[in-house]
């Protein structure tokens, strides 16, 4: 549902009769131009006396509610033909706050690299603080600090590349179990939406090393039950559903409360909160490694709710973003049967050779695979806004202001389709990205012009999970394109690559439905 017909329809407005609706109504649109004007013209001029650029304001702004019912069913959307009109930056007025979206490469890394000790604190999210993360004591929503650095230290210690070694048994074997199982699905149902099989590869992969903790298919009950509190965890993120964080004044007359996510997040808090407490609790007497164990040892104290806000997060942030991002990945090569067959091409000579798919610290030998990946994720990028960056101090780079405990996000969608950045942005072209077989985690961690995409954030608060998503999504594609053939189930039903879905924070396909097709005559 459209977010301003969510909040209007929340508001009870006092009766009003016909015959005074006119002279009501003109003079507040007055009201609205002459306030509009003048907060316009006055702010410039502050501006420029202070030799600093104008950021654009886009869009219907108005009094008290600033863009927040201007954003429409899909703010993403609205907000990339604002980018179209105004320029790679804009400003929102959501409310009470400034929300700066930015589309630059190159001033999103000044800003989040090189003023990266500035440029990396966490505006203030209702949801995200006081459930998601228990108060601010996980990782993405912690401020930089001590709480900070030892979750995200402690996060790193069971997610480098040296310990993802250790979980290449059960990614090989989940995502060769997602490959058979897209193709079982296929023959029975003669088609599939991949969308929950990618997600019960990853669970089981994260679940399976945090708490020992996996599923056998994705009709199994504790399965949807957890994958739901997950989906739902993520939806409620979204910037734009905070609206009583924009309009704090409201929030006393119960005017734009909404009830029923209020009750929502209630409920995720209750049924989250004991089911991971109980595998935590589980897990740390289960024989062998697992992430609690590996929490417990590696010299950071974590009381239990912590742990739990911690391990959550794992899951949550992992899950949602690699579902996305190996769904809209088969949709893409579903569209492009050249990009499979020059990938199938690579991966079968790889086998011809050695007798086996090629691991990770291969990849050097099958580079348009790790092409294919990078590019799928540059054209239909995991999320709408990454993650919001913020500023406790007035932050001023390139000459543009950036006020206090701001919002500053990058337009993911229009940021991968920059020309000054991307030749043919609007082109699907694995070949720009073959010369480049740097792990995704070293080209994000290197020079702006090494860098590929920016799915996974920036500088300090580059994604943790960084490697283990691309190892996954390695593994994933390679052994699907060994077996299968992604078509259309039929010729009229290709996905659609321009319909997506808002899911709070990541950016799905519309469901959609595909066949994997044995190949036959492979050297698998
Ligand atoms: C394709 C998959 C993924 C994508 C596209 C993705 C994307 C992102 C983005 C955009 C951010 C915010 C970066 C910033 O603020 O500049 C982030 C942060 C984070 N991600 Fe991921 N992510 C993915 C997978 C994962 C996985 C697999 C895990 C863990 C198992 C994970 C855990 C985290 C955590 C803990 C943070 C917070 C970092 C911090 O604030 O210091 N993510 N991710």
């Amino acid at each position: 549902m459209d977010l301003a017909t969510q909040i209007i329809g929340s508001i009870k407005l006092p009766h009003i009769d016909k015959d005074h609706i006119l002279p009501v109504v003109s003079i507040a649109a007055a009201t609205t131009i002459l306030y509009q004007s003048w907060q316009l013209i006055s702010s410039s001029k502050n501006l420029k006396k202070q030799g600093l650029k104008e950021i654009p304001i886009p869009g219907s702004c108005y009094p008290i509610v600033g863009h927040v019912l201007s954003l429409g069913r899909i703010p993403g959307e609205t907000v990339k033909q604002w980018h179209k009109e105004c320029g790679s930056i804009i400003q929102l007025k959501m409310g009470q706050r400034t929300w700066i979206v930015i589309n630059d490469p190159v001033l999103l890394h000044k800003l989040f690299v090189t003023h990266g000790n500035k440029a990396s604190f966490r505006p203030h999210l209702n949801f995200a603080h006081t459930v998601y993360s228990g108060g601010g004591k996980n990782i993405a929503f912690a401020q930089p600090g001590k709480i900070w650095q030892r979750n995200r230290a402690a996060a790193l210690s069971i997610l480098q590349p040296k310990q993802i070694e250790n979980y290449l048994p059960s990614i090989r074997r989940e995502s060769l179990n997602l490959a058979q199982r897209l193709l079982d699905y296929t023959e029975r149902d003669g088609g599939v939406d991949p969308f929950k099989h990618v997600e019960l590869n990853f669970i089981n992969v994260i679940l399976g090393h945090g708490f020992g903790k996996t599923y056998d298919c994705v009709e199994d009950e504790e399965f949807i039950e957890v994958s739901q509190i997950v989906e739902d965890s993520i939806r409620y993120l979204a910037i734009e559903l905070d609206i009583t964080n924009f309009l704090p004044q409201f929030t006393k007359y119960g005017f734009l409360v909404d009830r029923k996510l209020q009750e929502i997040q209630e409920l995720h808090r209750i049924k989250r909160n004991t089911i991971f407490k109980q595998y935590i609790e589980e897990t740390e007497h289960k024989e062998g490694p697992n992430f609690v164990k590996a929490l417990n040892e590696s010299g950071y104290t974590l009381d239990l709710d912590e742990k739990l806000v911690v391990l959550f997060e794992l899951v949550a942030a992992g899950t949602d973003t690699f579902t996305t991002t190996g769904t809209w990945m088969f949709a893409i090569l579903c569209h492009y049967p050249q990009a499979q067959k020059k990938a199938q091409d690579e991966i079968d000579a790889f086998i011809s050779n050695h007798g086996r798919i090629p691991d990770f610290n291969e990849r050097s030998e099958v580079p348009y695979i790790l092409a294919v990946i990078r590019e799928c994720m540059r054209f239909r990028p995991t999320t709408f806004f990454g993650l919001s960056h913020s500023v406790v101090e007035d932050l001023v780079v390139d000459g543009y202001l950036f006020p206090k405990d701001c919002f500053i996000s990058a337009h993911m969608a229009s940021l991968h389709q920059n020309p000054n950045f991307y030749e043919n942005p609007e082109k699907f072209c694995p070949e720009r990205f073959l010369n480049n077989t740097k792990s995704m985690h070293a080209a994000a961690n290197g020079k702006l012009e090494e860098r590929d995409h920016f799915n996974f954030g920036f500088g300090r608060r580059l994604c943790t999970g960084i490697h283990l998503a691309e190892t996954e999504l390695f593994y994933s594609l390679i052994q699907v394109l060994s077996r299968s053939f992604i078509e259309p189930v039929s010729l009229s039903e290709l996905p659609d690559l321009d319909g997506i879905m808002d899911s709070g924070i990541t950016v799905r396909p519309v469901p959609y439905k595909i066949k994997f097709t044995k190949r036959t005559n492979v050297p698998v």
